[in-house]
């Protein structure tokens, strides 16, 4: 089923990329795990964990932590990227000072560049010089790390420009725990991995409000609404948001307590501030610098997107959560799909002017 055995950087050691380093450990692959922080690396190499991001678990012997990027991607073909979206530039722009090859690079974060709105495989392509840069890859779907590394059953999506480098990555990471599906909707994987990160904090702030079961689902199929006008405005497949990577991602997101951001959700609703929560996370929330994206973008495609528009007012202008939510069940009547099938009309118009 699997490949020949290689040798695969991943850069970034916090949960995700430990979690997938040993994904590929288990598939036999020699994997060198880069860090910026060195007492993480020896923790890595000494004791053989990484008890930060992931408690409890022991890493294989096939897992090499590197401090220095140029040693970690010496004579390499294949790079994961693990690292949040806003640290994406800085890393590439490190990457490319010491790159003497090119590579493939599969990109595992979930986030869109609030102001320049590029997906983050646009950002790579954008940072990397293209005599360095083979393929771009991107991974996504329902995987939290803690759950991945206790080799429970996870699925997830990979996509790229060029399908046989997405089949490569595939063949590299799939195993029985940890199942890859292909799918060739680049836009669709990215902008449904990125945009359920707002719909959990949603869920998370109304579940810390005590609303309830029917208001989550609410939130999450209005939720996926939105996510699918908006990817299918930008040029995405609408069937990927009924995917891995749409509401598949949605449902871990929206539901379970590994969530960092339904967790930081979760405190907002309980009434403490942006501030005190993602202090206390330690962890990327990568929902609040994308709400941000999304709300953007949603005035740039001219698309609808209430619930992205009631947390953007409750993340960045202070305005209550009760408050936001009132606002949104009493907005005026409309037909739940809409304004999705005159975008797909829309762009049916085009092609056939085309
Ligand atoms: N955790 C998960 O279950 C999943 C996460 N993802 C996505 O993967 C991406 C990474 O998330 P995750 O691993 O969870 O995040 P974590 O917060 O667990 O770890 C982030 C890692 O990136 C490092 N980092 C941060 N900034 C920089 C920088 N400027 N230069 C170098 N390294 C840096 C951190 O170092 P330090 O320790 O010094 O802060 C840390 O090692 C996110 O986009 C997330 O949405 C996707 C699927 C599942
Ligand atoms: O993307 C994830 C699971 O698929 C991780 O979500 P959180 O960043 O909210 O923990």
């Amino acid at each position: 089923m699997q490949n020949k055995k290689e040798v695969i950087t991943v850069i970034g050691a916090g949960s995700w990329g430990t979690a997938l380093a040993m994904v590929l450990a288990d598939n036999d692959h020699a994997v060198r795990l880069w860090s910026h922080n060195e007492e993480q690396v020896k923790e890595i190499n000494e004791a053989h964990t990484n008890k930060k991001y992931l408690p409890g678990i022991s890493l294989s012997e096939l897992i090499t932590g590197y401090a220095s990027l140029s040693d970690a991607l010496a004579g390499i073909e294949t790079v994961v990227l693990a690292v949040p979206t806003k640290a994406i530039r800085e890393v590439i722009g490190k990457m490319r000072e010491v790159l003497t090859a090119p590579i493939t690079i599969a990109h595992v974060s979930k986030g869109i560049e609030p102001d320049t709105l590029l997906r983050i495989s646009e950002m790579i392509k954008e940072e990397m010089p293209a005599e360095l840069l083979k393929d771009v890859v991107v991974l996504s779907g329902p995987s939290h790390a803690e759950e991945v590394s206790l080799r429970h059953p996870t699925t997830v999506a990979v996509t790229s420009e060029n399908m046989a480098a997405a089949e490569k990555i595939q063949d590299l990471f799939i195993n029985n725990n940890f199942r890859v599906y292909t799918n060739s909707d680049v836009i669709g994987v990215e902008i449904g991995g990125a945009l359920k990160n707002i719909i959990a904090l949603a869920a998370g702030i109304t579940d810390g409000l005590g609303y309830g079961d029917n208001a989550k689902a609410a939130l999450m199929t209005r939720g996926l609404a939105e996510i699918a006008r908006l990817g299918t405005k930008m040029g995405a497949n609408p069937l990927t948001f009924s995917g891995l990577a749409g509401i598949g991602d949605l449902i871990v997101t929206c539901t379970s307590v590994h969530s960092r951001n339904w967790r930081a959700g979760n405190m907002l609703g309980k009434g403490k501030s942006l501030d005190e929560v993602l202090d206390s996370m330690g962890m990327v929330v990568e929902g609040v610098r994308t709400t941000k994206a999304a709300y953007q973008l949603s005035k740039k495609y001219d698309v609808k997107m209430p619930i992205t528009a009631a947390l953007y007012e409750v993340l960045f202008n202070g305005k209550d959560a009760k408050d936001a939510a009132e606002i949104l069940m009493s907005r005026g009547k409309t037909h739940e799909m809409e304004d999705l099938v005159n975008i797909l009309e829309e762009r049916i118009d085009e092609t056939e002017f085309n």
